[in-house]
């Protein structure tokens, strides 16, 4: 994602083409098709957009307006635009940069709709870049962040491609208008899964770069007394700043951790699937929709405590914390906005809890939710042992599952119907679907610091690190621990003065933690966060590059200023 996110300059950016586009040809094209536009795509011979959402449907695909009408007379689609609604909005590159789209419309055959589909459309002709006939294309103007990307607008009047531009890997239309049934209407969505499971790296990497410039500037950062007469220490040393900017830290290796599962959940879940075994699509869905919800919630949230933990200089664009924000940000709605994508997850849970409630043993992710005991044994835990914490998490996510559900099935037997029932109770299901993703994340980064192949210091390290990442979890959401008594006030105590000594542990580490992410000054893009550490001097370089320097008295000082002091100054 990192790389991909370079763009060809200002108002051009090729990510989607990379992150989408090209993914979306792999996915969901024939082995005739990729022979045709995959290497084109690849060797960026063609710019592609990912086409979906429209100015007034993103989540809701199945509503999307835009259609796509099969013509047996001509073996043609006809592919159109019929209310300003089904303008296709918010793409990436749809604007000004890509001259090919994969456009996600409403299937007609035989006066028929089958739903979304997609579709290759070329928009701008390969040899001046003009919109092709038919195709009204623009940038919908700028955004919070990432302006180096346009982001655009089309619309299609009765656009006419030939019938092997319907992507048909999963499902087709024979050149008679007939149409053959895919294995699962939700092929059509795997890009969407894929791109998901990417986010999770992508915060995981935000996450890192932030914390990275928040650690290395607060231990060149000196700024009050600590003792009356002794040196300004470095802000590092105030268990405030540790305990702002150490669980961020923990949080990025337990996000990079938890995509590397993600990773190979999709290889072999898709392997499986390319050889016709579905089941697993409905775990890795609701993994990833789940996965990417929390991680950018977190990692959005992290980057704007480390922002706030650098003070005024964090404010500025120098500390590359702002653009940082703004990027995190954009990734908890695109791909599927987080509220939604949670209930998505929670939808898996309460299905799974209806099957384990009938007796089925559950697997995978979810395998703990038929192995927790609903009766707590309360009892002095062993709060800095990591399964001890792992099991905990487990209970707190079975708990509130299963309260969600039992929830659920009571308003039911009031009489409402399931979709009422669904939405009354949905806060509650997000809620368990958030604990359930959180217990996920802290048993993989447990697993993952107790098998990684790591020198036994670096294990040690890892594995305060995963220690603080629980205990903050454990102390930020006590309630959810107390609450039936699982853990009780001592434990949470106990957590409380466990995760003060991790700080105290990582603090040594900290630079080498975040050292250890690599992550070069070109990619940090932070005055703060420089390898070097000579932050004031290239402050004030990059100060004096501001373009309201470029003259000594800035012209809107002749055009307001002056003739208002002079105006004031005259009534004196
Ligand atoms: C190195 C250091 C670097 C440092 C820096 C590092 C980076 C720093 C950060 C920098 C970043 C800057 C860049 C900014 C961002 C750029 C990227 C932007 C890309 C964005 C692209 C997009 O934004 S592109 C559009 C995405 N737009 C969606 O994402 C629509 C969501 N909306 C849906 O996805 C469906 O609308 C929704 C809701 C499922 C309902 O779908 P629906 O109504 O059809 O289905 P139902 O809910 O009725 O569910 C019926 C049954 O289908 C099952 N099911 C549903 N989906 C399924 C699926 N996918 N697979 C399998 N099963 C699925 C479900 O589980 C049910 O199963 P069951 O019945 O068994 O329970
Ligand atoms: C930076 C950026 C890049 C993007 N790039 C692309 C791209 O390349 N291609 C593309 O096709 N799209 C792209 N998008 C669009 C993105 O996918 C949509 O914005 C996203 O899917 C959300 O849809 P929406 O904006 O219509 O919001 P809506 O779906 O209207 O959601 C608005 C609010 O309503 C709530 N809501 C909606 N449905 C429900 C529900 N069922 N239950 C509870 N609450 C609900 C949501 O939680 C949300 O808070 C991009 C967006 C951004 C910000």
């Amino acid at each position: 994602m990192a790389a991909a996110l370079q763009t060809l300059g200002g108002g051009i950016g090729i990510t989607l083409h990379w992150i989408a586009f090209t993914p979306t040809i792999e996915q969901q094209a024939t082995e005739e098709q990729k022979k045709k536009w995959l290497k084109l795509a690849q060797d960026v011979a063609i710019v592609g957009a990912y086409a979906q959402t429209e100015m007034g449907h993103g989540t809701f695909v199945r509503g999307l307006e835009t259609t796509a009408t099969y013509d047996p007379s001509t073996q043609e689609f006809v592919i159109n635009s019929p209310t300003l609604t089904s303008t296709k909005w918010w793409p990436g590159g749809l604007g000004k940069t890509a001259n090919h789209a994969t456009v996600m419309a409403q299937l007609y055959t035989r006066g028929k709709c089958y739903g979304p589909h997609n579709f290759m459309v070329q928009i701008r002709s390969l040899e001046n870049h003009q919109p092709c006939p038919g195709v009204t294309l623009g940038d919908i103007g700028p955004k919070m962040e990432s302006n180096g990307n346009d982001n655009g607008f089309a619309r299609f009047d009765h656009v006419r491609i030939p019938r092997e531009n319907m992507l048909m890997k999963f499902a087709r239309v024979e050149a008679d208008g007939t149409y053959v049934q895919p294995p699962s209407s939700k092929l059509a969505y795997s890009n969407m899964v894929y791109l998901r499971g990417t986010f999770v790296m992508s915060a995981a990497q935000a996450l890192a770069s932030a914390t990275t410039i928040a650690v290395r500037y607060s231990c060149v950062r000196r700024q009050s007394e600590m003792k009356p007469g002794e040196p300004e220490p470095q802000i590092l040393e105030y268990q405030t700043q540790q305990y702002k900017l150490f669980p961020q830290l923990a949080a990025a290796y337990a996000f990079w951790f938890a995509s590397w599962f993600m990773t190979q959940q999709h290889g072999s879940i898709t392997g499986s699937m390319e050889k016709g075994d579905m089941s697993g699509l409905a775990e890795l869905h609701a993994l990833s929709a789940g996965l990417k919800s929390y991680t950018t919630a977190v990692t959005a949230r992290g980057i704007d405590v480390c922002r706030m933990a650098c003070g005024g200089h964090g404010y500025s664009h120098a500390s590359g914390l702002p653009a940082l924000f703004g990027g995190a940000a954009a990734l908890c709605t695109a791909e599927g906005e987080n509220t939604v994508m949670m209930l998505q997850t929670a939808r898996y849970l309460v299905k799974c809890f209806a099957q384990s409630q009938a007796g089925k043993r559950l697997t995978g992710t979810v395998a703990y939710l038929s192995a927790v005991q609903p009766s707590p044994v309360a009892g002095n835990r062993n709060m800095s042992d990591l399964g001890t914490l792992v099991a905990a998490f487990q209970h707190r996510a079975a708990r509130m599952v299963r309260h969600a559900a039992m929830q659920m099935q009571g308003e039911m037997q009031k009489g409402k119907a399931r979709e009422d029932a669904w939405n009354s109770c949905s806060v509650l299901l997000i809620k368990a679907a958030e604990a359930h993703v959180h217990s996920f994340v802290v048993r993989n980064f447990a697993e993952t610091v107790q098998t990684v192949e790591v020198d036994e210091s670096v294990r040690a390290v890892l594995t305060s690190l995963c220690q603080l990442y629980s205990l903050y979890g454990i102390t930020e959401h006590a309630g959810d621990f107390l609450k039936d008594g699982y853990l009780t006030g001592r434990d949470i105590d106990a957590a409380s003065s466990h995760l003060s000594a991790m700080l105290a542990r990582v603090r040594p580490d900290a630079v080498a933690l975040v050292d250890a992410f690599d992550l070069h000054d070109k990619i940090l893009r932070s005055v703060l966060g420089r390898y070097d550490g000579r932050v004031y001097e290239h402050l004030y370089e990059w100060a004096k590059k501001s373009p309201l320097n470029k003259s000594e008295v800035h012209e809107s000082y002749y055009k307001y200023l002056q003739p208002f002091l002079k105006s004031n100054r005259a009534k004196l």
